[in-house]
């Protein structure tokens, strides 16, 4: 696989903030969102043994396949790899494409198409939606069905954007289907 990086941080977003957490980033995505946080361009090739190595010596059995966009890489004969060694394995994914089925976790944060994910991923544990101010928040009915349902307001790089915020708490007040999403780790000022 090719891998852009691999560190031990806490989820900062969602359902499961706060969480000790292995990220491995992948190289590639398909989709060129204006408000990226992520610079996943560069990689190196790496085994599932270097992976490994890598990962073991952090003391935590779950990892957080992120990117880019996972998905164009992750198949279930690297899942089953993890698995067998004892790791649960969640996914941050555009929703472009279908997720394997080894994944224990998904979160599903979408940017386009958002009627066609339903029938690539046909259940998420989570969706969470990046909103700009001013952005329509789309109808929830629209989505795969979720245990939960975020609004992420975009923040500028590293720092939160007042106006984006408040925009997204005003559409959470206004459809209690939704539950707000803050990038903790940006906040807190870790990895
Ligand atoms: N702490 C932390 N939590 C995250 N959750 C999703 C991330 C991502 O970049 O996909 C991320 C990230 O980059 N850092
Ligand atoms: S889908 Fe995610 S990783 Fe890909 S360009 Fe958009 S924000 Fe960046
Ligand atoms: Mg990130």
């Amino acid at each position: 696989m090719t891998v852009n990086e691999i560190f031990y941080s806490l989820q900062g977003e969602g359902g499961r903030v706060g969480e000790p957490s292995i990220f491995i980033r992948l190289t590639k995505c398909n989709l060129a969102c204006s408000f990226c946080d992520t610079d996943f361009a560069d990689g190196d090739d790496m085994s599932l043994d270097d992976i490994l190595n890598v990962i073991s010596k952090f003391p935590c059995k779950w990892i957080i396949w992120t990117g880019g966009e996972p998905t164009l890489q992750l198949k279930n004969d690297h899942l089953a790899f993890f698995k067998e060694r004892g790791y649960k394995q969640a996914i941050e994914t555009n929703g472009t494409k279908p997720v394997p089925s080894l994944i224990d976790y998904i979160t599903c944060s979408p940017k386009v198409n958002y009627s066609r994910i339903k029938e690539l991923i046909p259940r998420v544990n989570e969706i969470r939606i990046p909103l700009l101010n001013g952005d329509v928040l789309p109808d929830i009915d629209i989505f795969p069905v979720a245990d939960k349902y975020f609004v992420s307001p975009v923040f500028d790089g590293d720092k939160p954007n007042t106006e984006n915020i408040n925009y997204c708490v005003e559409q959470v007040k206004a459809d209690t289907r939704w539950t707000l999403s803050l990038q903790v780790h940006k906040l807190i000022h870790i990895e």
